[in-house]
């Protein structure tokens, strides 16, 4: 459903000024209602790969294709009416703006208190509790990550990509955000891509994708890849810290 061909990403350096190659010629797939996880040490052009797909950054060489349509040009709001939808690394929080709202332009249709509730229930919230709560720091960042993964949900995004869920949240949200990623991936239709460097993550994955130094260095099940990332000493070291 989703191919990156011979993706490069290249910027110029501000103190050198030579070209800076940040991806080179990434190739991937991503088949419908897969679950893949993009891991790899800090700086290795995860973030920049998912830009990328969302349409953020544009590469600089290769093709993108979605659903077998060439998507390379297209902005983010085209690519997003194509079904590609993310989550937003700053969680909107809008003053007057209430759960309900964002849930309904997520939709793009008027909304039924049930169905805003069923989208809350799915990601593990008590409904009711929330769906007039007002988009404002009264919400902690676990129950703003949940919100904003019920808004992916009414949007019935074909693929969405996730940049480090797990940043800013504590144990308690993220073993709940590990359940309902779980529940995702179970239960949904559509693909899901994460960029994550928590092991929990990488376990429901149905394919780990490695990138180290801007390119794709290993793929796999993540019954291939796991002796493979605990039996490398960076590996080992790089799991244990962020454990
Ligand atoms: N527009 C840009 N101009 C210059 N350098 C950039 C640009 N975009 C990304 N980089 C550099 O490219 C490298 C990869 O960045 P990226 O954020 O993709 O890494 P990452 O693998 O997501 O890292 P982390 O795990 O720390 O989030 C970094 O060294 C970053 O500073």
């Amino acid at each position: 459903m989703l191919e990156l061909r011979n993706i490069g990403f290249e910027v110029e350096d501000e103190t050198t000024g030579k070209k800076k190659e940040i991806l080179k010629n990434i190739n991937l797939k991503i088949e419908p209602e897969q679950f893949v996880v993009i891991t790899g040490p800090n700086g290795s052009g995860k973030s920049t790969l998912a830009k990328i797909v969302m349409g953020t950054e544009q590469p600089t060489s290769g093709q993108i294709l979605f659903e077998g349509k060439d998507i390379t040009n297209l902005d983010i709001t085209e690519r997003a009416k194509a079904g590609i939808g993310f989550a937003f690394q700053q969680p909107v929080r809008f003053k007057g703006l209430l759960v309900r709202d964002l849930l309904r332009f997520a939709a793009g249709k008027n909304l039924s208190t049930e169905e805003s509730c069923s989208y809350l229930s799915q990601v593990g919230l008590c409904a009711i509790d929330y769906v007039n709560r007002e988009l404002n720091d009264s919400l902690s960042g676990g129950e703003m990550k949940r919100i904003e993964i019920a808004m992916l949900l009414a949007r019935n995004t074909k693929l969405s990509i996730f940049d480090e869920p797990e940043a800013g949240i504590d144990l308690w949200s993220f073993q709940n955000l590990i359940k309902i990623f779980d529940q995702l991936r179970k239960e949904t239709k559509g693909s899901v891509l994460i960029i994550s460097h928590q092991e929990r993550i990488l376990e429901i994955a149905d394919k780990i994708i490695i990138i180290t130094d801007g390119e794709i260095t290993d793929e796999g099940s993540k019954e291939e890849m796991f002796p493979k990332l605990l039996g490398t000493v960076d590996a080992c070291e790089y799991l244990r810290m962020e454990a």
